[in-house]
């Protein structure tokens, strides 16, 4: 079953959808058996949406060339050069059609890095003229960095909040994709238009009612990193602290002692067993390692996508990346945590990857019958990935986004631990396509001689509730009482 954009070889003259990573236990399980090919290419899917209501959108750019960022408009034709040289394999670049290339600029804005005009607290300060742009482009008022529900923005060379913004233009030629003009605004209604983000404590609507948190315990993000900024690249690199980053780890490892690193084992790992017991993980289960993928996939080319080790985690399991998920992304409610897949940990070992793909999925895996899974969860609206080890210069192991560079080279993000990068896979890009293209991007081979492994935590945001299929037993609901575990301690710390 397919479930990922992957990039087809330039001689396919369209991408084409296609299994790669076990991004999703039932993926590797059709990935193993059957293989992957069912293709669908991009215009078809862009089509398919151009009836779906208006929604939410984008205030312009995307074409390129409509003034703001990004809309150099050079042409993408640079960008069809060999990978040898970052992925030191074949050249796996599409041939895309020509409106689709239009599409794939780089932004020009020069990035301020740096702490010399750092609000308080630290971050960066970026022209107010960006912080406009991002409000336009993605509901600026729903990312927590730096305040409360507020980001910071340079107000005459001094810095102040931004006020959470009432979201009032939904003069959208954004349509809804995918859903044969049966769902709501797209992608972004929840984000954009529920209440405030983080003012108010949550209440509960899918758990049990007393189920109490408040996500405000956990301080805001304030380091974080504009990369790019349409698409929307962000790097948060207080997100995880080492402690959490090394637990991480260590809990993948343990359970997978006896998992024998088989292909879907469902049943490997059941119990987890918590060495460290001043941490509330006693009684969720632990993660499955669902395969290293050098085995998952039937062919070649399936099993050169990915060539690391990933394992999904029981929601309950992981309640530090689903409470500082939801605290980032503005998303208050208990009915949010529903939209998340199965947490995942990634460990790559030298010359291990994820060769160029995208996040975003293919319709029968977002169409409102279930028929693709999922339970009709729309697309994936945001990817959260969270390092959790550190990799040097030269060590490889970078996240790579090919086309948001500048100078035709790969915009490349070095692992750091505890840092979290976040993009939004179907967000943008090109006009009424259920996909941003130009978020391709990839796991840089790790170097064979890397003093360490490389390991990621990754969370995928989904338009609607998601139906969880692995571990065996895996529930959101479960997760919220370690999630009001996880705010009560971060509250009493704040104390
Ligand atoms: O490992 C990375 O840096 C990227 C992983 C990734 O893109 C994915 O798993 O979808
Ligand atoms: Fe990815």
């Amino acid at each position: 079953q397919p479930h990922a954009f992957v990039v087809a070889p330039k001689s396919i003259v369209s991408v084409r959808w296609r299994s790669s990573s076990p991004h999703r236990p039932r993926d590797a399980a059709a990935t193993a058996g059957s293989s992957s090919s069912s293709s669908s290419p991009v215009a078809m899917a862009a089509s398919s949406n151009s009836t779906g209501k208006k929604g939410r959108k984008k205030k312009e750019h995307v074409g390129g060339g409509g003034g703001g960022f990004g809309s150099s408009s050079s042409p993408i034709g640079r960008h069809h050069r060999s990978d040898e040289d970052v992925m030191g394999g074949p050249a796996v670049y599409p041939d895309l059609e020509s409106h689709i290339l239009e599409t794939l600029v780089s932004s020009t804005f020069p990035i301020v890095h740096g702490s010399s005009s750092s609000p308080p607290g630290g971050g960066s300060i970026l022209p107010g003229e960006i912080y406009d742009r991002l409000d336009g482009i993605y509901g600026f008022d729903k990312f927590n960095f730096g305040g409360d529900g507020a980001l910071y923005r340079s107000v005459g060379g001094t810095t102040a909040p931004v006020l959470a913004r009432v979201d009032d233009d939904h003069s959208s030629t954004w349509s809804s994709p995918l859903e044969g003009g049966a769902s709501d605004e797209y992608p972004w209604p929840s984000l954009l238009t529920s209440s405030s983000s983080s003012s108010s404590s949550s209440s509960s609507s899918i758990g049990p009612g007393n189920v109490v948190y408040d996500l405000n315990s956990i301080p805001p993000f304030r380091r974080f990193r504009v990369l790019h900024v349409d698409p929307m690249v962000l790097a948060i690199d207080d997100f995880f602290t080492p402690d959490e980053c090394d637990t991480y780890v260590r809990m993948s490892i343990d359970s997978s002692v006896g998992g024998g690193g088989g292909l879907v084992d469902d049943h490997a790992a059941a119990v987890y067993d918590n060495d460290d017991p001043n941490r509330r993980r006693e009684s969720p289960p632990g993660p499955v390692m669902i395969g290293q993928s050098r085995t998952v996939g039937k062919d070649a080319r399936s099993r050169a996508q990915r060539t690391s080790t990933t394992w999904f985690h029981h929601y309950a399991g992981v309640p530090e990346l689903l409470a500082k998920a939801c605290r980032l992304l503005g998303l208050n409610d208990h009915d949010d945590v529903g939209r998340f897949e199965e947490p995942q940990t990634v460990r790559y070992r030298g010359g291990e990857r994820f060769t160029w793909h995208l996040d975003a999925l293919p319709p029968e895996e977002t169409s409102s019958d279930g028929g693709g899974g999922g339970g009709g969860a729309g697309q994936r609206i945001a990817t959260l990935l969270v390092y959790l080890t550190d990799l040097s210069t030269g060590e490889g192991g970078s996240t790579m986004f090919r086309d948001l560079g500048v100078d035709g080279m790969p915009l490349r993000v070095r692992p750091t631990k505890g840092s979290a990068l976040l993009f939004f896979p179907a967000a943008g890009g090109i006009p009424n396509a259920p996909l941003d293209i130009r978020t391709l991007h990839c796991g840089e081979a790790v170097a064979e001689d890397a003093g360490g492994e490389k390991w990621i935590a990754q969370l995928w945001l989904r338009q609607r509730a998601y139906k969880p299929t692995a571990p065996v037993g895996n529930d959101h609901l479960k997760a919220l009482g370690a999630i009001s575990n996880y705010c009560n301690i971060m509250a009493k710390g704040s104390i």
